[in-house]
């Protein structure tokens, strides 16, 4: 496609509210030009409301919008030229393919031969050639979501807005069409924000992750930053899985620290950190970094096996702690690997180094 030139959108302080209470407040965030974010958290948290705005289907009770040099905020939303594209596909079940792709374009008082090169262009780039003639009943729910995606792009817009496309399809087709969705980005270097609550969408789709939790961002980073290194408790369990421990902060050393944990063993990490002896925290670490062990031995928690499944490349074992908590751990599976017998004793051997701690929640600091 030609003549599409990327935009920045950078949305400032962005502030709504439906009634009385904040839906949204004080977000910040920026896509850089030709690049695919997405706007990820839990239900209710504040992401269609943050698309809605964008779009213009709301209007916020301040913050800005800006792409590029044009501040959309001044704009009515058929103005905006943004494309959007809806989980249910809203397309007009009385027409064609051919013609809902033609549909934004004829609003827009495009020539009609212009219109049928442009249609055919975008059939070509989401692989829909044969089946112009067709009305969408006719189609399945994947190439639906292609024609919806074909019609979203068909007035060339500056920006792509996807909310939760792929929600209402199984997972194998989620994917294929998520490869499919990322080749079209690619291939048209449009700046695209897509809003999921599936994080593995979000991490596979999008090169920045916008992290909402009630209204507010709760970290920006990319997919690989926000797994590695949360910034915040409920980041380290929305994202991956997360084991929590609570402790009590009991020893800092120049490179270690000594957590107590409610259980009343001790976990030593390797480097001191940000806080003051006797801090409650909550200390966290991924499964990956739990391994099993036969022998008592520092960092390792005794513990019985619950449970034991294979899946697929990783062994995951459910792990009971002697106080009665859970513990979950996993590891890469071979041939060879033995599976532990449920009802049998462990040590389950922490990667410290691995773990992250945060203020325990309720604290002044949290
Ligand atoms: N039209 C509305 N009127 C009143 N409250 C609304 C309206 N739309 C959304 N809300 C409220 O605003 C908050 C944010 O909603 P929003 O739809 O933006 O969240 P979301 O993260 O997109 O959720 P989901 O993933 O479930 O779609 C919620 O508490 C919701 O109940």
């Amino acid at each position: 496609m030609s003549g599409l030139i990327a935009n920045t959108l950078s949305v400032q302080g962005l502030t709504h509210s439906y009634g009385g209470a904040a839906a949204v407040d004080e977000v910040s965030f920026t896509v850089p030009a030709g690049e695919i974010a997405a706007l990820l958290g839990p239900s209710g948290c504040g992401k269609s409301t943050v698309l809605r705005a964008i779009a213009g289907l709301v209007s916020p009770r301040s913050g800005s919008i800006m792409l590029g040099d044009a501040d959309l905020g001044h704009l009515p939303a058929r103005e905006r030229g943004i494309g959007m594209v809806f989980q249910n596909y809203a397309l007009f079940p009385h027409l064609t393919v051919a013609e809902n792709i033609a549909y934004p374009l004829a609003c827009q008082h495009v020539g009609r031969t212009e219109r049928r090169e442009r249609v055919t262009e975008m059939l070509e780039l989401v692989r829909l050639a044969d089946y112009a003639k067709r009305l969408p009943r006719e189609l399945s729910g994947g190439q639906q979501q292609r024609v919806a995606v074909a019609r979203a792009l068909a007035p060339s817009p500056s920006l792509l807005l996807l909310d939760e496309p792929f929600g209402a399809l199984d997972r194998a087709l989620r994917f294929d069409l998520q490869v499919e969705m990322l080749r079209l980005q690619k291939t048209l270097g449009i700046t695209t924000l897509i809003v999921t609550h599936d994080q593995e969408e979000a991490q596979s789709l999008a090169s920045s992750l916008v992290l909402m939790n009630k209204g507010r961002i709760e970290q920006i980073d990319t997919p690989m930053a926000v797994y590695d290194r949360p910034q915040t408790l409920f980041v380290n369990r929305f994202i991956g899985q997360a084991n929590q421990f609570e402790a009590i902060v009991e020893t800092l050393e120049t490179n270690a620290t000594i957590l107590r944990l409610r259980s009343g063993e001790a976990l030593s990490l390797p480097r001191r950190l940000d806080f003051v002896t006797g801090a409650a925290v909550v200390a966290t670490c991924r499964p990956e970094h739990v391994s099993l062990v036969d022998a008592p031995a520092a960092n390792a928690l005794a513990a019985t096996v619950g449970v034991s499944v294979p899946l697929g490349p990783s062994l995951v074992h459910d792990l009971i702690l002697a106080n009665g908590g859970e513990l979950r751990a996993s590891q890469a599976r071979g041939p060879e690997t033995l599976v532990p017998a449920a009802g049998s004793t462990v040590f389950a051997s922490i990667d410290t180094a691995r773990c992250h701690v945060f203020p325990a929640p309720g604290t002044p600091s949290a």
